[in-house]
């Protein structure tokens, strides 16, 4: 199979429909097999605020207790899953939205309730992607659309970070063909200065992220989607790059080595 192109599309551009407009056309006109990871955590704050529901996020996770996980399923797995199905097949894209529940896609453990009890959150066991399912549907020539949302193979939903996500499927990928993995959001990549649109970081290797950690200068959402960059180029994929969405098919960005 031809070089697999796994991109992550993060909540913040999700919230802005003309961004997301701009996204799915440049996701579309990608040539070769690709596939699909969103979030949408901004999205779901909202929905749960207006239920009278408050979020927490710790280390860049959500503290997901029963009702939380009704309303993430509701919006992950639902709404903004469909949405972009439905505006990737506009435009011309066969898409086929999943959840990890659907044809045992993703299977997650739910963590260990230590220091911080987390509730329904999984994270992605060895093997939790299913590989003959990514391949038959790349066989189809569909293109996967994965939201945030798994299972742990005996019928509880668990939330799993978006980027953890997106890692674990560009590292199955990777079992089929060479797979690069871009996590696209609202900013033009890794930043020196949040504040500064121009302070874009090259790019990050264990080492650099450590001392880029010890700074203060990487927090909060830039956790998870740092670590999981680090842990794909660590298992087999070929390239990845954390730049902004509407860039998807130009150079720059932040790309991570390991
Ligand atoms: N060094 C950094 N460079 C860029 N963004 C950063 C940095 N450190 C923290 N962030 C924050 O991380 C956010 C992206 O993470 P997150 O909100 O989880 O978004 P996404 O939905 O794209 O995963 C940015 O909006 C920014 O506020
Ligand atoms: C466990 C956990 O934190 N899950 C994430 C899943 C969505 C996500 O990652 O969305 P973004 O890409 O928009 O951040 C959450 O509920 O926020």
């Amino acid at each position: 199979m031809e070089r697999i192109t796994v991109v992550k599309i993060g909540g913040n551009v999700i919230d802005s429909p003309e961004a997301t407009a701009r996204f799915v056309e440049a996701f579309a006109a990608l040539e070769g097999p690709k596939m699909l990871i969103h979030g949408g955590g901004k999205l779901a704050t909202r929905l749960a605020a207006q239920l009278g529901i408050e979020s927490r996020m710790v280390d860049g996770r959500r503290i997901t207790d029963r009702e939380t996980l009704d309303v993430v399923t509701m919006v992950y797995a639902g709404l903004i899953n469909k949405r972009l199905v439905a505006a990737l097949s506009a435009a011309g894209c066969r898409a086929i939205g999943l959840s990890g529940a659907d044809g045992d896609a993703v299977t997650s453990v739910r963590r260990a309730a230590g220091a911080v009890d987390y509730g329904y959150v999984g994270d992605i066991a060895e093997g939790g992607v299913n590989v003959e399912l990514l391949r038959t549907l790349l066989d189809a020539g569909l293109t996967p659309v994965f939201s945030a949302i798994t299972c742990d193979g005996r019928g509880t939903l668990l939330n799993t970070n978006a980027d953890s996500v997106a890692s674990a499927v560009a590292v199955a990928a990777s079992r089929i063909a060479p797979t690069q993995l871009v996590f696209c959001f609202e900013k033009a990549g890794v930043l020196r200065d949040v504040e500064d649109e121009r302070s874009v970081i090259a790019e990050i290797t264990p080492d650099t992220y450590a001392a880029l950690r010890a700074e203060g200068a990487i927090s909060a959402g830039m956790l998870p989607k740092i670590d999981g960059a680090l842990r794909a180029v660590a298992s087999g994929v070929e390239s990845v790059v954390i730049k902004q969405a509407e860039a998807l098919l130009d150079a720059g960005g932040t790309t991570i080595r390991g």
